[in-house]
């Protein structure tokens, strides 16, 4: 007999918005507007993002990780805060926490040619393998796409036009991550692979993860294990939407645990892309959202400067 875990996140179809009729389209806004006010995650099928291309740079990631230390190294790109290229181990923490994730990863950001801006410096190539950067910009181009369409959802859902996020997405600072946490050696004193924590952008979508160990933290403040269906993105909301929502879309916390002691020897690899807008996009909290009872709860902020005080606070910027 097989038994399947019950779901702790609700599952959507994005086809039904991208190709369904009125009333489907309806449906999904309606779903996934209520799973990120209750919930702030959703599982999404359909989603338009190729298996295959999801699978290569799955495979080009893992060669990265895989070379030594001080070829990796060659990838860090000074003054980039990390939002370019490779960071080691032991680098990035949660806010919150003194030590460090038991993790590293390599970060691939927008690249625009005709832009005089810090923010949206070059890419490194990684010459030992090209297909690295190469499948990475294909799927930060896909992961763009499905975003922008679920961000019109929810807009919808916000009783906005359609297209309110579009142009502040369009050319945006948006972070394609892979993420590689290596076996375990020996008792971590108190690290985790990833320390609770929210995410700072408007949404994230997660693929790819190789080994379970993602948690999300519920109201009442227990944990809950999401193991993603085959084909099935993680999506959640981060602090930048929950700002401009006056806290109506929630940003929950989550983070990745340590595997038991037999599963030690199995890495594990995942693959968020962090959708950011514009760095001059304003976040101030959307006049609808402010109610009798949800009175303002945040100052106005440029994303730019948000993202800024945030890189600060996990110790990846000066
Ligand atoms: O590795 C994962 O599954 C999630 C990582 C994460 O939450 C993050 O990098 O913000
Ligand atoms: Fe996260």
């Amino acid at each position: 007999m097989t038994t399947t875990a019950p779901r702790t996140i609700p599952l959507v179809d994005l086809s039904q918005f991208e190709k369904g009729d009125k009333a489907q389209r309806q449906a999904f806004v309606e779903q996934l507007g209520s799973a990120f006010h209750n919930i702030g995650f959703v599982g999404v099928t359909g989603h338009g993002i190729p298996k295959d291309l999801i699978d290569d740079f799955y495979n080009a990631a893992k060669e990265f990780f895989a070379l030594p230390v001080e070829v990796k190294r060659k990838y860090e790109v000074p003054g980039a805060a990390g939002q370019r290229g490779y960071t080691s181990f032991g680098k990035e923490h949660a806010k919150q926490s003194q030590v460090a994730d038991l993790k590293e990863f390599f970060q691939i950001g927008q690249e625009l040619a005709d832009r005089n801006d810090s923010a949206f410096q070059a890419n490194p190539e990684v010459t030992e393998v090209p297909q690295f950067m190469t499948l990475g910009s294909q799927l930060y181009r896909s992961f763009e796409a499905s975003g922008s369409s679920l961000l019109r959802a929810i807009a919808l859902y916000l009783g906005l036009d359609e297209k309110y996020f579009d142009q502040n997405i369009n050319d945006g600072m948006s972070i394609l991550r892979a993420i590689h946490y290596p076996p375990i050696t020996e008792e971590p004193k108190s690290a985790i692979r990833a320390e609770q924590h929210e995410d700072i952008n408007l949404i994230t979508l997660l693929v790819g993860a190789s080994a379970g160990g993602l948690q999300l933290q519920t109201a009442s403040g227990e944990w809950q294990e999401i193991i993603p269906e085959n084909d099935e993105i993680v999506i959640n909301v981060g602090d930048m939407l929950q700002r401009l929502t006056n806290n109506y879309l929630k940003s929950t916390t989550h983070r990745v645990v340590n595997p038991p002691r037999s599963e030690w020897d199995k890495p594990r690899l995942s693959i968020p892309f962090f959708l950011h807008p514009r760095p001059e996009t304003k976040l101030d909290v959307l006049p609808s959202t402010v109610t009798a009872d949800r009175p303002q709860a945040y100052p106005p902020i440029t994303a730019g400067e948000y993202l800024n005080e945030r890189l600060r606070e996990i110790g990846l910027k000066k």
